[in-house]
């Protein structure tokens, strides 16, 4: 069948939903073209279907391709931010990474490389997970293609900088603390923003704050609100190159149910898409969503909140492609809901 797309400003766009049924055909992220349909992307969503890491229940290996099903409905235009993300920069879809199933250390060196192939051209990449065991290996490249330390801002239930599983070092309860051992993460610059729920011990709380990682919790989002939140960070981070990892059990399981370490009191998918709107104009050079894991979603809730939250983060980068400084620029509906009127996209009234 043919596809007809959308095309602006030489990007090759999404199928075009009012004239191909959004339902119909093979799925890619948002319905972008394919990588090899495109001479370039700008901005490349993969997908790691990969979940030999998990410390509970099983699943995340089929997440990318559960966002990608429910990514169909995702429209061409963000009013949040009044940017077109499809327009303004190449975006595609470079289908899923063969990751070896039965060897988490071979696993971990094919994603490094093959994230490493996917940005030598200058591509940012968005990563559709997987469990969150890939973070690691998807922070290395992203570290050695900014060529120093990077800051990350970790979204999660859980802290994930834990030693060992069954004397395993790398599962995805780990990434972070092998991160910070490998120096490859600015810890200046690292926080974990959702964390909530049983630990260990107290000691994790110690050694995380040993490593250098801020937090702010569930709780915190809710009684600080989401400005607040944004503010924080961004102070704390400013310009640096930024890795964002979101895993999805970071919202409440009223908000993502289809995960595999749900714990209660999570935020909402309101709170973390205005969040990310708030990081415009942050350096963001690479971001994951992982730990979708489709057995457990209902009614694609889990599906559509991880579309969403990826569609943000693209919007981040396509946004940041655009002229002009806009860092700490409002953005959002939280912001407009506090008088910030001016920046109001057209076309919202009061
Ligand atoms: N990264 C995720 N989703 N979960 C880590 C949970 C590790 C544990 O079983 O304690
Ligand atoms: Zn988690
Ligand atoms: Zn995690």
């Amino acid at each position: 069948m043919e596809e007809l797309r959308i095309e602006a400003n030489g990007n090759l766009g999404p199928i075009d939903s009012s004239r191909i049924p959004r339902y119909a055909g093979a799925a890619t992220f948002a319905r972008l073209p394919r990588l090899d349909q495109v001479e370039k992307a700008d901005v490349t969503v993969v997908g790691v279907p990969f979940d030999t890491g998990v410390s509970y229940r099983p699943g995340a290996r089929f997440g990318a391709n559960h966002v990608r099903e429910a990514s169909r409905l995702l429209r061409p235009y963000n009013p949040a931010w009044d940017v077109s993300p499809f327009e303004n920069v190449q975006v595609a879809d470079a289908g899923d990474m063969a990751v070896n199933p039965f060897n988490i250390n071979e696993a971990i060196e094919t994603i490094q490389q093959n994230a490493l192939d996917l940005t030598a051209d200058g591509s940012k990449l968005v990563t559709l997970g997987g469990d969150h065991t890939i973070a690691l290996p998807l922070l290395r490249a992203a570290a050695e293609r900014a060529g120093e330390p990077i800051a990350m801002l970790h979204f999660d239930a859980h802290l994930d900088t834990w030693d060992t599983y069954f004397g395993a070092e790398y599962t995805h309860g780990t990434p972070f603390r092998r991160a910070v051992e490998e120096g490859i993460l600015d810890t200046e610059a690292i926080s974990h923003i959702g964390t909530r729920g049983p630990l260990y011990g107290k000691k994790d709380l110690d050694d995380d704050h040993r490593f250098g990682f801020g937090i702010v919790t569930s709780a915190d989002v809710y009684y600080q609100g989401v400005l607040e939140t944004v503010e924080k960070v961004r102070d704390r981070i400013g310009r640096r190159p930024l890795y964002i990892s979101i895993d999805i059990d970071v919202l409440d399981p009223a908000h993502a149910p289809g995960t595999g370490t749900p714990e209660a009191g999570g935020i909402t998918s309101r709170e973390l898409l205005e969040i990310i709107r708030g990081f415009r104009g942050m350096n963001l050079v690479g971001a994951d969503v992982v730990e979708i894991a489709p057995a457990y979603d209902h009614a694609e809730i889990t599906g559509v909140s991880g579309s969403h939250v990826a569609y943000e983060l693209v919007t981040l980068m396509a946004d940041s492609a655009l002229e002009g400084d806009r860092f700490g620029a409002p953005n959002g509906y939280a912001a407009q809901a506090l008088g910030q009127k001016d920046h109001r996209p057209a076309g919202f009234n009061a």
